[in-house]
């Protein structure tokens, strides 16, 4: 359940009137996440989501996500846009934390995507790098190679609590990657979070893509490497599904074609892909209260993912 904040009716009430978007008729916390507070926002004007940001969302970082929604939505992207009150303004503050009104998209994210899905998917995410060869802002990757180490280090021996080896298998693999990481391949801003919980569909036709927190400038072959991992394994990681992985790939191609570079260096950057989400479970799962509402993921589920690209 991720709403770890909770906001008071009366101001949520004055929140909305800023807005010209109808009176309040309900907001309900939405469980699904796990990184930011969001409710589901409906007024007599329409329905809206309301994000609260929590723990790894900087509000400095805020400007840069609502310019690049802007960009993509404009580029006919299916992406949301944050709405501005009357008096222009996007990022507020409700309840303690810095917040946004958001468009709401149609459509529901898929638990288990087929091959139709998969490839709808990938053609969704070469559109949206075709799109931002187009935008000109920065920001650098707080979960690239080096945000590895330094997470790597915080998380220390309490890895071993997870599985005995996991500290020395981390290790092994940051060697490994800090000696074969393609960092010179083309970059450009990605969305680097581009699970299937973040790719709104209805059917097999993609209707919304959502999350961009963690957006940043980064190789840019890392976000299929990272649509890869997430997508065409079993939710355990211990199997690979070819057909997922072939109409992801094919499909992204046919939008934005790889170089022959990218193509060579794909298992890396899975690899590489596989640690950042290892890694960041691995905090969460040694950092999450046993009584705390939200459930931690998996780390080891992507150490099999791990595996099978190191195997490649
Ligand atoms: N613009 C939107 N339109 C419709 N639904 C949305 C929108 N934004 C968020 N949601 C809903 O809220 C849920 C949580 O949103 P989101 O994935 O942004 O949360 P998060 O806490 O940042 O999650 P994550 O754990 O994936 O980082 C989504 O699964 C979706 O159901
Ligand atoms: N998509 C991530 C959560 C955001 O970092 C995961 O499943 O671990």
């Amino acid at each position: 359940m991720a709403v770890y904040t909770h906001v008071p009716a009366d101001e949520l009430e004055a929140l909305i009137a800023r807005y010209g978007i109808g009176a309040l008729i309900s907001a309900k916390g939405i469980a699904e996440g796990v990184e930011n507070s969001n409710y589901l926002v409906d007024t007599t004007g329409g329905r809206f989501i309301l994000t609260l940001y929590e723990k790894r969302v900087d509000e400095a970082d805020l400007p840069f996500f609502i310019a690049l929604l802007d960009h993509l939505a404009a580029s006919g992207n299916p992406v949301p846009r944050v709405l501005a009150d009357r008096d222009g303004i996007q990022i507020q503050r409700v309840a303690g934390r810095p917040a946004c009104l958001i468009e709401f998209m149609p459509g529901l994210s898929v638990a288990h995507p087929n091959a139709a899905q998969a490839r709808a998917a990938g053609t969704a995410l070469g559109r949206m790098h075709l799109a931002l060869r187009e935008f000109d802002q920065e920001r650098p990757n707080s979960l690239g190679p080096s945000g590895w180490h330094a997470l790597a280090e915080k998380c220390g021996d309490q890895l071993d609590r997870i599985a005995p080896w996991l500290g020395s298998r981390v290790a092994h693999e940051l060697a490994w990657l800090d000696a074969h990481w393609p960092a010179a391949l083309p970059r450009c801003v990605i969305h680097a979070d581009l699970f299937p919980d973040n790719v709104l569909m209805l059917g097999d036709r993609v209707t919304g893509l959502i999350d961009f927190y963690f957006s940043c400038t980064e190789v840019r072959a890392w976000d299929l490497a990272v649509m890869h991992a997430a997508w065409c394994f079993t939710p355990d990681g211990s199997r690979f599904d070819p057909a997922l992985g072939d109409a992801l790939v094919a499909s992204y191609e046919a939008a934005h074609p790889l170089l022959p570079e990218e193509r060579t260096a794909f298992a890396t950057l899975a690899r590489g892909a596989c640690l950042r989400f290892l890694l960041t479970r691995a905090w969460d799962w040694l950092n999450t209260p046993a009584d705390a509402l939200v459930t931690p993921k998996d780390p080891l589920a992507f150490l099999r993912r791990l595996d099978h690209y190191a195997a490649a």
